[in-house]
């Protein structure tokens, strides 16, 4: 790694739902001492927020006022809160990410958190769907990572029958079909792989070899000594 340089790392992870994005951000900011952002629990902390107060996941201006509400205070409390990965709650974030001016609220949490990682880390891992593209494009290391739809939703499934939760196949499958398809086609931020992304297909590895495939790149990059 380059020990020339004080500014701080940044290493990008894009994708769709449950394509392992999360898992791969944990492993990669372990590995490299990096402090870790999950993007899409800010979304989610919006989200989640709104419902508790009553509002419609549709008005558009409820939250967006919900989102510039939020302290950081309330936000390290909502993603610690059990009810952020709910599929209802991931629903409604996927609603209320939509809204240019939510997106322009977590702005600057996020490209603060990059710019000056907590616990004076080296650098930092943001997980989400528009990192590499719009919130840190001069990111060090971008990666976007897939997996197929039926994957995605099997593990999806594992994961919400792991927890307890009552889930079915098909319902988690077409839940996350339609996410994606909302994801991928609003206007602002639309999830779309950075130009010089790696992609990762993780259809058919698992943690452990998606996780050495990354390292394998990150340690390619220029500001990673490759
Ligand atoms: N490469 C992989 N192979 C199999 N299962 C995985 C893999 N990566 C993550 N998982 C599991 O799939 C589920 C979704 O992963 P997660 O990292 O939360 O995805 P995302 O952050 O993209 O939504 C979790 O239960 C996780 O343990
Ligand atoms: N950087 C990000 C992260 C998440 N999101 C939104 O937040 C929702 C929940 O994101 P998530 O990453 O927690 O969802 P999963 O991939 O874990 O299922 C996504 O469906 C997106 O609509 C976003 O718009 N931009």
């Amino acid at each position: 790694m380059s020990t020339s340089s004080t500014r701080p790392l940044v290493v990008a992870i894009d994708g769709p739902a449950a394509s392992g994005k999360g898992t791969l951000a944990r492993r990669v900011a372990q590995a490299l001492g990096f402090a870790l952002l999950d993007t899409g629990g800010l979304y989610r902390a919006v989200a989640l927020s709104l419902i508790r107060r009553g509002g419609d996941l549709r008005d558009t201006a409820a939250a967006a006022a919900t989102a510039r509400s939020l302290t950081h205070g309330d936000i390290e409390n909502l993603m610690a809160d059990p009810a952020l990965r709910l599929d209802s709650t991931a629903q409604g974030a996927s609603i209320v990410s939509a809204v240019p001016d939510v997106r322009a609220a977590l702005l600057d949490f996020q490209r603060g958190f990059a710019a000056h990682p907590p616990g004076g880390a080296k650098g930092a891992v943001l997980d989400g769907r528009d990192i590499g593209t719009v919130i840190c494009p001069a990111a060090d290391a971008k990666l976007f990572v897939t997996a197929s739809p039926e994957v995605r939703a099997q593990r999806r499934l594992n994961e919400l029958l792991g927890r307890g939760d009552a889930a079915i196949y098909a319902d988690v499958l077409k839940d996350m079909k339609d996410r994606d398809a909302r994801d991928s086609q609003r206007a602002v931020s639309p999830l779309v792989p950075a130009a010089d992304a790696y992609l990762l297909d993780t259809s058919s590895l698992d943690a452990a070899q998606a996780f050495d495939a990354a390292m394998t790149f990150i340690r390619s990059r220029p500001a990673f000594g490759g």
